[in-house]
């Protein structure tokens, strides 16, 4: 829960907010930072992923035949926000092997600080599927509002978003835009500065996970 968005699940877990201190770390290098986003979406997934409903299904196990929980159909569907959260796709489909993908093109204008559709592909139908947003960054907002709208254009209704840092202006924007969708955020920061980056942050991530700049 944050403030009154009970929809809103910010982590607490030691080896969660431990990852996030060093993605934090400027000399840490790209081939480490991949590696942490990636253990850190696994993290997240695994709590993310605590609602998908299960079914029991008849296994013969070397003593006898049980009914025994499984994940209840295949419909799940994981969307990176490009190119950042492409980082994190590895970690969830880790826990998740047929999960979909979808993908969602977006670059932030470096003036306006508005985000920039370029690129949208979603597995059809996604009616039925828990859609699981991922993007490290969640800053002014308007990139995930804008990944959001899309996903409600082709359908889509059972939505999650999942974000490593969050500025505060960015999780107000997006609740208040999408009050119905569930976030979850590895850890709230300070403040926007004034080229809308997060502070304290790690700066760019799309930069720092492909080794761009
Ligand atoms: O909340 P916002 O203010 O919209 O900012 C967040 C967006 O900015 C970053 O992407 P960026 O535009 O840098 O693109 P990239 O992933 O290609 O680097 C980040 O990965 C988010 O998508
Ligand atoms: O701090 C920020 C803000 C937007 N995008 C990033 O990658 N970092
Ligand atoms: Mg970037």
């Amino acid at each position: 829960m944050y403030k009154e968005y009970s929809n809103v699940y910010v982590n607490s877990h030691p080896l969660v907010q431990h990852k996030i201190s060093m993605l934090r770390n400027k000399n840490t290098g790209t081939n480490e930072f991949r590696k942490l986003i990636e253990e850190i979406a696994m993290l997240m997934g695994y709590e993310a992923l605590s609602d998908l409903p299960l079914e029991d299904v008849e296994i013969e196990t070397p003593i006898e035949t049980c009914m025994t929980p499984m994940i209840a159909g295949k419909k799940l569907a994981i969307v990176p926000v490009l190119r950042a959260g492409l980082g994190m796709v590895s970690g969830i489909t880790a826990l998740t092997p047929s999960a979909k993908i979808g993908h969602i093109g977006l670059y932030r204008d470096e003036v306006t600080h508005e985000p920039h559709e370029y690129y949208c592909k979603l597995p059809s139908p996604i009616e039925q599927r828990t859609i699981v947003v991922v993007d490290p960054m969640l800053a002014t907002g308007g990139s995930a509002v804008e990944a959001v709208n899309f996903i409600k254009q082709h359908g889509g209704k059972k939505i999650k978003f999942m974000c490593v840092i969050a500025a505060p202006e960015g999780i107000e924007r997006l609740m208040k835009a999408h009050p119905d969708i569930q976030l979850y955020v590895g850890h709230v920061d300070r403040e926007l500065n004034e080229n809308a980056y997060i502070c304290p942050g790690l700066g760019d991530a799309g930069d720092r996970i492909f080794g761009t700049k």
